[in-house]
């Protein structure tokens, strides 16, 4: 007897570029069939009818407590943004905010139709919590800082270790966790060297912020001489074991980097967009084959919110205007970077329904005006579609949302929670 079978729907795969009807089957947290039909029975028959069932999406890089933050300052480049704003409002985040703002994250996560994201950020037990609590997916890091006031790289370092050794594999192996050495501007080259080394002890990824602006650029060419992936390759940081976010300012020399040693990009247009830090080279890395994926970074520098849709849509557009190419990034390609290429850069058997992979799976809801008629899967999803059409949402073969109902926590208590927490940090940090 199977878990769910989920019926009379339109399967994508991501395995083929078809649309076929039938049933996917889960049990023990793993997709057992995909198939026109099945003999199977299950304890729970999910009847999908007109819908697609797809794999969940995995935003790969983001701060999910910062939806705490969400129209908090925004309209400003990053520098500032950090500097002025965010940091100072940071250093009043308790433990209990980061849960809560982590759990709001979750949420909306879960009804937009993520099922895995990576997070670097601070209070990180709490994070995992929420995590935990949520039923998702993630990967974690604590955020590690050495360079700037009142940092000691020791402490920081062991800080990150025992969160990376505490909660490896927590959460029925719903958790993994990795290093997360801020940027190379916020980390000496001594202090990168040995997050490496302990990472490589340990057997786990590195989530790092990498020429995400161009004042990164130019202090690391006044600092080292050279930019930070000659940096991070100088010191043999680069490998198929690190998720760089942004890399924006990248050559084409440093693009051959990264595609020789294997490393994972995940691409935050929104982000860039809204911090005006500029345009990735996103078709040149596809091109020359490095594993380029989506995250929604922070909510706080997105379009305020953690929706999947809102970025391949960005995507999409973004590289098309800046190419003056409307053949580049195609829907389907786009797709692709917001599961398989997710998928592959946390290193989980997701972001595709295939036999013996995770069941991280939803159901997209057709039946509505700005999703009818369809001629091709790919772009209604890309430029059609919201997170609002996800109807229901599965993560390691349990059922977080079904039908529009969030079955995995209180929403309203979430929300009202949510809505303490914003107001304690305005009292504490006068914003
Ligand atoms: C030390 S934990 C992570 C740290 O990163 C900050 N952050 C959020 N968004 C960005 C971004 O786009 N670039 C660099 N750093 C960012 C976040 O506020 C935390 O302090
Ligand atoms: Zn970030």
């Amino acid at each position: 007897m199977a878990d769910i079978i989920i019926k009379n729907v339109y399967v994508l795969t991501m395995d083929s570029y078809e649309l076929t009807q039938g049933v996917v089957v889960i049990e023990n947290g793993t997709i057992t069939e995909v198939a026109e039909s099945t003999e199977q029975d299950a304890d729970q028959i999910i009847d999908a009818k007109g819908s697609v069932v797809m794999p969940g999406f995995v935003n790969t890089h983001t701060h999910a407590a910062m939806t705490l933050f969400r129209g908090y300052a925004d309209d400003i480049p990053l520098d500032e943004w950090l500097k002025n704003y965010i940091w100072p409002a940071e250093e009043h985040l308790t433990d209990e905010d980061a849960y809560i703002g982590t759990k709001l994250a979750c949420l909306e996560m879960i009804k937009s139709g993520t099922t895995s994201f990576a997070d670097m950020y601070i209070h990180m037990n709490d994070v995992a919590q929420a995590v935990k609590d949520s039923g998702m997916r993630a990967a974690l890091s604590y955020g590690l800082i050495d360079l700037g006031e009142n940092r000691s790289a020791d402490v920081e370092l062991s800080k990150g270790k025992q969160f990376v050794l505490d909660w490896k594999g927590e959460a029925e192996g719903r958790i993994i966790t990795m290093y997360g050495p801020h940027a190379p501007y916020t980390c000496s080259e001594g202090f990168l060297s040995k997050v490496k080394k302990e990472a490589n002890h340990d057997r786990v990824g590195i989530h790092i912020h990498v020429l995400e602006t161009e004042s990164e650029l130019n202090q690391m060419k006044q600092q080292y001489g050279m930019c930070s992936i000659n940096l991070l390759d100088r010191l043999g940081f680069l490998g198929p074991d690190v998720l760089a976010a942004h890399c924006v300012w990248l050559s084409d020399d440093d693009i051959e980097i990264l595609r020789g040693r294997g490393v994972h990009v995940s691409h935050n247009p929104v982000s860039n967009m809204k911090l005006a830090s500029g345009v990735a080279p996103v078709p040149r890395m596809l091109d020359r084959g490095v594993n380029v994926s989506l995250g929604t970074d922070g909510c706080a520098s997105n379009n305020n919110n953690l929706d999947m849709f809102e970025e391949m849509k960005t995507a999409a557009l973004l590289h098309k205007v800046e190419s003056l190419d409307p053949t580049v990034l195609p829907a389907r390609q786009v797709l692709e970077m917001a599961t398989t290429s997710g998928a592959r850069a946390l290193g989980i058997k997701s972001g595709v329904l295939r036999e013996g992979y995770n069941a991280d799976v939803i159901i997209v809801d057709m039946n509505k005006p700005h999703l009818t008629p369809v001629y091709d899967i790919h772009s209604h999803l890309v430029y059609s579609a919201s997170g609002s059409d996800v109807s229901t949402t599965i993560v390691d073969g349990r059922i977080l949302m079904q039908d529009y109902e969030v079955v995995c926590m209180d929403e309203q208590d979430v929300l009202d929670r949510a809505r303490t927490a914003a107001s304690g940090l305005v009292e504490r940090a006068k914003f």
